[in-house]
């Protein structure tokens, strides 16, 4: 079966008020209507919030050109009708299939490929008809998607994760009752919720997953992960040669889940430990072991991407569905396993320690971990917080671990910017024992170096959002109801935006560059508004940690085949990554 893509969220693109800011130099191309729904008084508050939590990864003083975009701008006089957007032919029943399965340029692993090929024949804006869905509309112009993330702001439908849906909402795959039915109540979380549900639960996590002080009180324990992967390299890699194996994406896969286990479940799991000393994580009461954990997540991230893809699981019960299911169990029930499920053993743990330390009701201590501030977050329930931990594993361990690879791939093949990164890195932190908030933010070429990474190779593969009402779009009526797709690498790609934008030049993320982008809306790794990724705080400390410690102790090269992206949740390598880690001196 041939898969074709599909925009999980974290496939899909950020940054909030910095972009209202910068913008303001650029010219309005056009008026989106925004749609605020009068009856729906939570969406106001949305936009307030917003505000309040503007992202502060990126400085837009650090960031943006304030050149105006030269682009073709809108187009004068009446919308045409959609009937008219342009796009490959679609035969009744079987859509654009024929055209897009017959195109030299298709290959399942590289959709971006064929989009590039049919954004060349059909120009920015094009429509795209697949078997059983309504008229995607692809769009590669940054006017469109800003029109398109100012008018879906208050109301911002993201399609995708069905059948994570289905697995949490309607009691599994397989129709047998399931502890986590209860635990689950027909709810979905907020990666695959929609509208005021999706918002019930993002309006109460937003603030602690954004805030510095919560985020940064992990600090030391993400620091201590990137110390213990530095004697992990040192551990794999050939002693002779300094080659890790070419199971390093896997090693990567291992510090970024005990990375983000460190916030989202509030402990060390282990799975950074040497073969000989794995055992349960450090105060697991006997959960699943690292090996076991590890196992689990990749199992859930690869039946994930596969029953997004191919959905024949709405029919009949599919292998890729089974092991979806089977996958999400081990992190949600008791009585499956005999080891009780990490997420839950963890919510346990915190409820234990909080109720001891809690003076009033439903108020968390001052110092409370994440787990405990959400627990005693009012309108959260306990069963909201497991499943708002599970999304943030299931978004948050390939994205990282992706980012990171591609930036180590990147300053591999360009030793001169590798070179000013390890200078800024020992001019601006040294090698402290313990690394402290400042350290990360007094590092602006770094900092230009992850960006221009994410741009060239990204993570995401798009930003989608389902109309709420008819947009003009690149000069198109679209009607309310219909999908538009910003393809992220169709937009990254872009010579008029991104002068030289095939080669890595981190440069153009620094103040007075000549080749900063010409638009905001080009660049938003981590999306835009109140739908924006809510883990960017935690992915900018886990990097920063990973980069501070990786290269201030070693220098990475690369010697084999060139790599480049293939989709799965998100973007990741094509190939093992097999670095050569030398140290420095
Ligand atoms: C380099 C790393 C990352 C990138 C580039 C990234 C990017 C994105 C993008 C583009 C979206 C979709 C936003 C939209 O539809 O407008 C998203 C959503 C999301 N991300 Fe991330 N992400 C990263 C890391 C993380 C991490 C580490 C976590 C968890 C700690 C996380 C948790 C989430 C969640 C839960 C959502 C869904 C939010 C919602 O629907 O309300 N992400 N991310």
């Amino acid at each position: 079966m041939r898969r074709w893509v599909s925009f999980a969220p974290c496939c899909v693109a950020g940054r909030g008020m910095v972009f209202l800011r910068g913008v303001s130099s650029c010219p309005r191309p056009r008026q989106p209507q925004l749609d605020r729904p009068m009856d729906a008084p939570a969406y106001l508050e949305a936009y307030e919030l917003m505000e309040e939590n503007a992202d502060v990864i990126f400085e837009p003083k650090d960031m943006m050109s304030e050149r105006a975009y030269e682009g073709t701008g809108g187009l004068a006089g009446q919308p045409r009708p959609a009937s008219h957007l342009p796009g490959p032919r679609a035969w009744p029943i079987v859509g654009c299939l024929p055209y897009m399965l017959r195109h030299p340029a298709f290959d399942p692993d590289r959709v971006y490929l064929f989009w590039q090929a049919v954004r060349e024949e059909f120009g920015p804006i094009f429509r795209k008809d697949m078997p059983g869905h309504r008229p995607l509309v692809f769009i590669t112009q940054p006017e469109d998607v800003e029109t398109l993330l100012r008018a879906t702001l208050y109301n911002p439908l993201r399609p995708g994760m069905a059948s994570l849906k289905h697995v949490r909402r309607d009691g599994g795959a397989d129709g047998k009752h399931h502890a986590h039915d209860c635990l689950f109540q027909g709810r979905a979380g907020i990666l695959a919720e929609q509208g005021q549900e999706w918002w019930r639960v993002r309006r109460a996590v937003q603030r602690p997953l954004t805030a510095s002080p919560l985020v940064a009180r992990y600090l030391a324990q993400m620091d201590a992960v990137a110390k213990d992967f530095v004697a992990r390299i040192r551990h794999v890699r050939d002693q002779q040669t300094g080659e890790v194996p070419d199971t390093f994406n896997t090693e990567l896969y291992k510090w970024s889940l005990e990375s983000l286990g460190t916030i989202a479940l509030d402990r060390r799991l282990g799975c950074l430990q040497q073969e000989g000393q794995i055992g349960g994580g450090e105060g697991d009461g006997g959960v699943l072991q690292p090996l076991h954990l590890i196992h689990a997540a990749k199992q859930l991230l690869r039946a994930l991407h596969e029953t997004e893809n191919v959905k024949l699981w709405q029919y009949f019960p599919t292998d890729s569905i089974m092991r979806l299911q089977e996958a999400h169990q081990v992190f949600t029930e008791t009585d499956v396993l005999p080891p009780p499920s990490v997420a839950l053993e963890a919510i346990r743990a915190t409820e234990k320690q909080e109720t001891t330390q809690r003076q009033g009701q439903g108020v968390a201590a001052p110092d409370a971990s994440l787990l405990g501030t959400l627990l005693a977050m009012p309108g959260l329930s306990r069963e909201d917080v497991l499943t708002f931990i599970l999304d943030l594993i299931a978004t948050g361990i390939d994205t990282t671990s992706h980012a990171v690879g591609n930036l180590l791939y990147l300053l591999a093949r360009h030793p001169h910017v590798q070179q000013r990164v390890q200078d800024e890195v020992t001019r601006e932190v040294g090698r402290p024992e313990h690394l402290r908030p400042e350290h990360l933010v007094t590092l602006p070429y770094t900092k230009a170096v992850f960006r221009e990474s994410l741009r060239l190779m990204p993570v995401n593969v798009g930003l989608v959002r389902t109309l709420t009402h008819d947009t003009v779009l690149g000069g198109y009526l679209v009607p309310r109801g219909w999908q538009v797709v910003a393809p992220t690498m169709l937009l990254h790609h872009r010579e008029d935006v991104f002068p030289r934008a095939k080669e890595f030049l981190p440069e153009r993320f620094l103040r007075g560059s000549p080749w900063a982008p010409r638009h905001n809306f080009a660049f938003l790794p981590f999306s835009y508004g109140t739908r924006m990724c809510i883990g960017r705080k935690i992915a900018y400390q886990e990097i920063f940690c990973f980069l501070i410690r990786v290269l201030g102790e070693m220098h990475v090269q690369y010697t084999h085949e060139d790599v480049h992206l293939v989709n799965r949740l998100s973007y990741g390598p094509s190939c093992p990554l097999r670095f050569t880690f030398t140290d420095r001196p």
